[in-house]
């Protein structure tokens, strides 16, 4: 096995990244990034920007963001600490699976990551408290060029696993999606 093992999820370009952990006395190792390991998968990711975030209560929600076509960006998250349920949505006009999501569970310990390409919007659940994610990204934050989607979006029918609690002003304030909605053209 090479230091990641790789699966595509069921949208394309978003991918489940495992991390090869090596075990010894002292505890464990693992690469959490390899440009050019995961390049090969997707569009080419260079690491523009690291972030991190630790949300309090469990049943928090943040999101649903993305960056538009003016500044578009991939993510790598990975759970440092508690657990969440980690959301991408498809905003590619051209994708066959556009806005559909796809979500996964990801754990503090359990050594995965969720590669989530240019074109998509994120958010998350935490299902624990005082849950942390570390956030790798491919480009710059760029206000200006972000845009949010509702949680509670029917059109998207997000099967949050638990009640939405703790959205922040700005989360709670996205507009639900119309038909002037162009997504993330590439
Ligand atoms: C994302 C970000 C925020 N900020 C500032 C803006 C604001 O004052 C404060 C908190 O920002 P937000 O409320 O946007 O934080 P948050 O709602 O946690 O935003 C995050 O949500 C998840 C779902 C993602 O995918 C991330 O990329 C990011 O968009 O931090 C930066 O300075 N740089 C950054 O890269």
């Amino acid at each position: 096995m090479s230091e990641f093992l790789v699966k595509a999820l069921p949208l394309a370009g978003l991918f489940s990244v495992q991390h090869k952990r090596f075990e010894d006395d002292r505890g464990h190792f693992a690469r959490l990034f390899c440009e050019g390991s995961l390049s090969a998968f997707g569009q080419p990711f260079h690491i523009r920007q690291i972030n991190h975030s630790c949300t309090r209560a469990r049943g928090s929600v943040r999101g649903l963001h993305y960056q538009n076509s003016n500044a578009p960006e991939a993510k790598l998250i990975t759970c440092l600490r508690g657990e969440v349920w980690d959301v991408a949505v498809d905003l590619r006009p051209d994708s066959e699976t556009f806005l559909r999501w796809h979500a996964e569970h990801l754990r503090a310990g359990d050594g995965r990551s969720l590669l989530i390409p240019a074109g998509f919007a994120h958010g998350f659940q935490t299902l624990t408290d005082d849950a942390e994610l570390l956030y790798l990204h491919s480009a710059d934050y760029t206000p200006a060029h972000e845009g949010g989607l509702s949680v509670n979006d029917p059109r998207l029918a997000i099967a949050w696993p638990l009640p939405v609690n703790n959205l922040s002003a700005r989360d709670s304030s996205h507009p639900l999606l119309d038909e002037h909605f162009a997504g993330v053209p590439l």
